[in-house]
């Protein structure tokens, strides 16, 4: 270990942004200015998206006409609709998301907009053109590898819903119940963005080259998967069934806390004493609670709320987004393996706001290591080694 390495490049500073401000001290986030609760409960998912790669709020005509263009960016091919039919049925959903944007980027003539591929540079508009195009396919990718796995024929967007609405109907063939989509709605403001987390850096670290933006998107994607960043909204469901009943939650966390295990949905490497995102999607993770009415919901409610709070006393740390996140989609009808396919629904506004203004002013992102491997040695030829 050396003194001079800032391991896991903790509190280090890769660069400016103006996107999104995480304050620690006060556990608080704003996108662009606005917190992020106020946008969560107040505006639309929609209008979040907008304002993310914009810098401000819609007027009513420009949200229109935002709408309007996402709505006419719906439809992924046939060609996708036949590969993803072709998946196995088996793999994470979060491989097959992958997969089908790499794929995406391969068909869109668009592709190389304003990377090093091409000879017109940096184009701002071409980039957020893309942009609006993979926040309108992926939720019908992640649909219709849904619907492919339940062995089931994939749904086609229907325009004159929301964005959110489109995505159940596409999942289900029917939109739920207004609480239901605004939870849902809910959850993907929260998502969003979150400044230099590891999937958006990532994104960044492949924009930085003049790399495409498919090509950061699908990078972004591979590190959101990891149970240490978005995987974790599936592994605390995992868990809650695992506990399996509310009587049994204090002792299963002190357990796991005896045993040092890392537990799914608590601690984060900014936030040390809560994240700001957590008080509004637990408010909407206990309406879905009041909407579904059931008692298995009313268990894992009772549950997460005895595991919140062994930890907090125990050990003074404090459930991340993923806590709430999980359990709420669990009981909007989500199979657990498609908790972080939602997540990269939204993050891609974040991730591809990020890759513009990383580009606008780039600099290749190329940091130093401290060698601590062999010193420099003679080459042995192969017959003379033993
Ligand atoms: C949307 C998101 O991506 S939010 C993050 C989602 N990830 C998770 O929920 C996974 C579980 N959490 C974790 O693994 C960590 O808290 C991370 C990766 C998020 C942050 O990690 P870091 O900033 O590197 O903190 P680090 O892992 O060093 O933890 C510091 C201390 O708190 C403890 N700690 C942190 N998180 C947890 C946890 N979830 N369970 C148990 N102990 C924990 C560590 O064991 C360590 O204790 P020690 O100093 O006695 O060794
Ligand atoms: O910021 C982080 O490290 C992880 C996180 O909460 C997010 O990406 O939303």
């Amino acid at each position: 270990m050396s003194d001079e390495v800032k391991y896991g490049l903790a509190g280090v500073l890769a660069d400016d942004t103006a996107i999104s401000k995480v304050v620690p001290e006060t556990n608080s986030l704003t996108y662009r200015g606005y917190a992020v609760q106020d946008l969560a409960v107040n505006g639309s998912f929609e209008e979040t998206a907008y304002l993310i790669w914009n810098g401000e709020l819609p007027t009513t005509s420009q949200l229109e006409a935002f709408r309007k263009k996402e709505r006419s960016e719906r439809g992924i091919s046939k060609d996708l609709h036949e590969t993803i039919r072709r998946y196995n049925k088996s793999a994470h959903p979060m491989d097959m998301i992958r997969t089908s944007l790499s794929f995406a980027g391969q068909e869109d003539k668009d592709a190389n907009t304003g990377s090093g591929m091409t000879s017109a540079g940096f184009d701002k508009e071409g980039l957020y053109d893309l942009s609006v195009r993979m926040f309108a396919q992926i939720p019908e990718m992640v649909a219709a590898e849904f619907r492919h796995r339940e062995g089931k024929d994939a749904i086609a967007p229907d325009d004159s819903l929301s964005w959110s609405e489109n995505f159940f109907h596409m999942c289900f063939g029917e939109v739920p119940a207004p609480e239901v989509v605004k939870c849902f709605d809910v959850s993907m403001v929260l998502y969003a963005e979150h400044s230099f987390n590891a999937s958006t850096f990532t994104a960044r670290v492949i924009g930085s080259t003049t790399s495409d933006l498919y090509s950061a998107c699908v990078g972004g994607i591979g590190a959101l998967k990891g149970p240490l960043h978005g995987g974790a909204n599936e592994a605390v469901m995992h868990m809650l069934k695992e506990i399996g009943e509310p009587g049994k939650a204090k002792q299963w966390m002190q357990g796991a806390i005896s045993e040092k295990r890392k537990i799914m949905g608590f601690g984060h490497r900014v936030y040390r004493s809560g994240d700001s995102r957590v008080p509004t999607m637990t408010d909407y993770f206990q309406k879905m609670v009041e909407v579904t009415g059931t008692d298995e919901a009313k268990k894992y409610w009772e549950m997460s709320r005895i595991l919140d709070d062994t930890m907090v006393e125990a050990k003074g740390i404090y459930p991340n987004l993923d806590f709430p996140a999980g359990p709420a989609y669990y009981l909007m009808g989500f199979p657990i393996p498609m908790f972080t396919p939602l997540f990269v629904m939204s993050r891609i506004t974040g991730w591809t706001a990020h890759v513009i203004e990383q580009l606008e002013n780039n600099k290749l992102i190329r940091p130093l290591s401290a060698y601590n491997g062999e010193a420099q040695r003679k080459f042995v030829p192969i017959g003379e080694r033993s």
